[in-house]
């Protein structure tokens, strides 16, 4: 089929790649021309594993095109598929203004029947506001069909998510637009799950809400565990175990980050107010995340007293491993904190670093490598569990002023960094890791 796809953010951008892996036709537009130049030369701004490969495969086969024209990519589309960002605005609710921009420039470009699918992440009835936009614009004699269409892949593993994704949500009000969507996603032999538009566009907010609550649920199990002496490892993986609970998103650590999970649940908690529900759960979900943050920060004042003039290495800049992406990362605020309390911060990630120094604080200052980021220093914070950190031999540790490890991501044994004499904080466990019994099985 042949397929436009509306802004090469992170999102447009793999969809486009995974539609022409599969064998359609693909042409992605965006507004922004350097994005695209650098597109069409296979090069990606946000590093995501296996994406670049993908990426110029599909160009040399001639299935996938980057343009800066909406009328060349929807010329022939019989789907465009907008994935244009939808991000916060001050109250905490979704900004649509580029969702609508998108909705003009298709009404402007069409001349032909197309299904339009929306698969930025908008509040419920966005869909059918953007449908009676879009007819209110389109030239004489031209039909189209709205589709939501939410998407659920996740930076770092985007690429297995598009292949191998638990559901794909399909939201549609005619039997006809189910059956170009099914045709679309056929070949990717993942369970379509149909229901009507506003069902879908709700899926998604739900999803990561619920997602973001798992997380915030055990952060606070974490930080009782750290009063009553018990390890939130070993008990998350207590509960993991109950096929009802699941022991996916049950890490505790110093909370989410990410361009999605702090914006939606905002926009979920704005969404429900707008129809006078105070959504309760999740505006608590968003204070323990908002506290989690800046935990280290907490436990290092508690340790030190004061951080003037003291030396702190941050390990780990992006919002979580396996991408450069540093958006609403925990390291962001506790960098600015650690600064405003007189430290001086150097940062090592291995891929981050980059992408971080236009957009953390500018007194910070970056090493090489890792042991080139401890040495001399006062204390480490772990904030991203890269393997890279999880592997390292822990006596590198030993090349610091004081072997002070604050770790947000729980990634090494606490017997471990006892016998290895480093001064070890974790999360929710006990300094003594707690004693580890082999479940019998
Ligand atoms: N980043 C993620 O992992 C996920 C994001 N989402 C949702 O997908 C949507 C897109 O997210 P990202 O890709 O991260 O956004 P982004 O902000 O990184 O990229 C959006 C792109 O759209 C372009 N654009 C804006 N208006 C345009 C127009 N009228 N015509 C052509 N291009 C236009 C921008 O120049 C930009 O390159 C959001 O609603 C987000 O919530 C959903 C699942 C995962
Ligand atoms: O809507 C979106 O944009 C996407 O948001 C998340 O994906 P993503 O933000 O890429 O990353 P996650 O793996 O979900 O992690 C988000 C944050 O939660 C944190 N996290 C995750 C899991 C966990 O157990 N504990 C925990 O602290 C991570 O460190 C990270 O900061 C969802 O997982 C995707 O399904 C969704 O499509």
């Amino acid at each position: 089929m042949n397929i436009a796809v509306i802004g090469t953010g992170y999102v447009g951008l793999v969809t486009g790649v995974s539609l022409a892996e599969v064998g359609h036709h693909v042409t992605c537009v965006d507004v922004d021309n350097d994005k695209i130049s650098s597109l069409r030369k296979g090069n990606i701004t946000i590093w995501e594993p296996g994406l670049e490969e993908l990426l110029q495969k599909n160009i040399t086969h001639g299935k996938l095109f980057f343009t800066t024209a909406h009328a060349i990519a929807c010329e022939n589309a019989q789907i465009i598929i907008i994935a244009v960002g939808t991000p916060e605005n001050e109250d905490g609710s979704a900004n649509l203004r580029y969702v609508e921009q998108a909705i003009i420039d298709i009404a402007n470009t069409i001349t032909h029947r197309v299904t339009i699918v929306v698969k930025s992440t908008v509040p419920v009835g966005t869909a059918h506001r953007m449908c009676t936009i879009l007819q209110e614009n389109l030239q004489h004699g031209v039909s189209v069909e709205l589709v939501s269409n939410p998407e659920f892949l996740r930076e770092g593993s985007a690429i297995e998510d598009a292949f191998r994704g638990d559901r794909i949500v399909i939201g549609a009000d005619t039997l006809s637009a189910f059956d170009v969507m099914e045709e679309v996603y056929r070949p990717f032999r993942i369970p379509i799950y149909k229901t009507d538009v506003r069902s879908a566009e709700m899926i998604k907010y739900a999803s990561n809400a619920f997602l973001a609550t798992k997380i915030s649920f055990i952060n606070e199990i974490a930080a009782i565990c750290e009063q009553v002496g018990a390890n939130v490892d070993l008990v998350a993986a207590g509960m993991g175990m109950d096929k009802r609970i699941g022991d996916k998103f049950l890490k505790a650590g110093i909370g989410f980050g990410g361009s999605c999970f702090p914006k939606d649940t905002k926009a979920l908690i704005q969404m429900a107010r707008n129809v006078g529900y105070d959504f309760e759960i999740l505006n608590r979900v968003v204070e323990v995340n908002e506290r989690q943050k800046v935990l280290l920060v907490e436990k290092l004042l508690e340790r030190f007293g004061s951080l003037e003039g003291k030396q702190i290495a941050v390990l780990g800049l992006s919002f979580k491993p396996n991408t450069n992406d540093i958006r609403e990362a925990a390291s962001i605020t506790i960098t600015e904190r650690l600064i405003r309390h007189g430290a001086k911060v150097i940062g090592y990630d291995p891929i981050a670093i980059e992408y971080a120094k236009n957009r953390l604080n500018e007194q910070m200052t970056y090493a090489k490598d890792l042991e080139a980021a401890v040495s001399g220093c006062d204390a480490a914070l772990i904030l991203t569990e890269w393997d890279e950190i999880k592997e390292v031999d822990v006596r590198v540790y030993h090349v610091m002023k004081t072997p002070i490890v604050l770790d947000g991501r729980n990634c090494y044994p606490p017997e471990i960094m006892a016998q290895h004499h480093i001064e070890y904080h974790s999360i929710g466990r006990p300094s003594a890791g707690g004693q580890y019994i082999q479940p019998l099985l």
